[in-house]
């Protein structure tokens, strides 16, 4: 008797874009409304050791900002862009999310500030002081991403590669809490050693974080900021670089081991409630370099970003039939 057994594998889709979006760094991926793809990259922009100096002040505010568009909406088949904003506006992006109402949500590492654009780029809210990192509740140190709840319209911050911690804010902007420490020596439930992603399961009341360096994602209660659960396996390694949530799985990409490839840079697919691993993959064609960002969609359509191969890949589920006699 011949047994069908559909097996889940994430598969690249070969030659997407199959046109050249002219992308600089990319920092961040999400899917509007439409699931067209939204991409924030840093044109002719580069985050280096130079950077920043010791106190996290930004070095090369004389280059301007990045002159070119940073936010591309994509549309996933035909990647002609549908949508270019962004320009004279950032000068280091890192975080990228959309709310349901068409704005964009962005972080810029340099400035420190998050900010809320309208559908046509236009500015709405602005968060944190312009080239001043802090740690109280008008500033941000380096914030990496912002997250915004469907049903209550709060918004939450990972805050950041210099602090250690999420915040959370208002629709309209006022502080409503934080929680994790601001200086993480260990690895316990709450601490953070770069809060680098944000991902809501809105159907969990749950907030997910990449919790980087501690290599591991931790997820808390969206309204308490209680901690409910780490998912953390030997196959992330050293770093964890970004969470999506969708339809109850929830997809992951790690960092480069420091010595040879083990374990290799990739991308995972998790059952949310069990945390269980039930897929990897990794592109065909270019390897991962800087894994940075990843969206996914209900579809199960995976989109990964990466911050040194200035490259998106897009994935899907392929049904790979395995045929077994019993
Ligand atoms: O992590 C870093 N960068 C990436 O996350 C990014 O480019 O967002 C970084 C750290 C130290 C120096 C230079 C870059």
């Amino acid at each position: 008797e011949q047994v069908l057994d559909q097996d889940f594998h994430m598969e690249e889709v070969i030659n997407w874009p199959g046109v050249n979006l002219k992308l600089g760094q990319v920092s961040g991926l999400a899917l509007d409304a439409n699931n067209n793809l939204v991409i924030f990259h840093r044109g002719d922009h580069i985050w280096d050791a130079n950077s920043f100096d010791n106190t996290f002040v930004y070095q090369q505010r004389g280059i301007g900002p990045i002159e070119e568009n940073t936010i591309l909406v994509v549309n996933p088949n035909s990647s002609a862009i549908l949508k270019s904003i962004g320009k004279n506006l950032f000068f280091l992006p890192h975080g990228l999310s959309m709310d349901k109402d068409g704005n964009y949500w962005v972080t810029d590492v340099a400035l420190h500030q998050v900010f809320k654009l309208g559908p046509q780029g236009n500015e709405l809210l602005t968060l944190g002081k312009a080239f001043q990192p802090g740690s109280d509740r008008k500033h941000f140190c380096q914030p990496t991403d912002v997250a915004v709840d469907p049903i209550t319209g709060n918004f939450y911050v990972s805050d950041g590669y210099c602090n250690s911690r999420i915040v959370q804010f208002s629709p309209n902007g006022m502080f409503i809490m934080q929680w994790g420490e601001e200086t993480s020596a260990n690895m316990g439930p709450g601490q953070l050693q770069i809060p680098h992603s944000l991902t809501l399961a809105p159907e969990h009341s749950q907030i997910c974080v990449a919790d980087r360096e501690n290599g591991r994602i931790q997820c808390f209660h969206s309204e308490t900021g209680r901690f409910i659960k780490e998912i953390k396996h030997k196959e992330f390694g050293r770093e964890l670089f970004a969470v999506s949530y969708a339809d109850g799985l929830l997809y992951a990409v790690n960092g480069k081991s420091y010595f040879g490839d083990s374990p290799p840079v990739q991308g995972f697919v998790m059952n949310f409630s069990s945390g269980e691993i039930i897929d990897t993959f990794t592109p065909v064609r270019k390897s991962f370099n800087m894994p940075h960002d990843l969206v996914a969609s209900e579809d199960g359509t995976v989109y990964v970003g990466d911050a040194h191969a200035d490259t998106v890949w897009k994935f899907t589920p392929s049904e790979r039939a395995e045929h077994r006699s019993v």
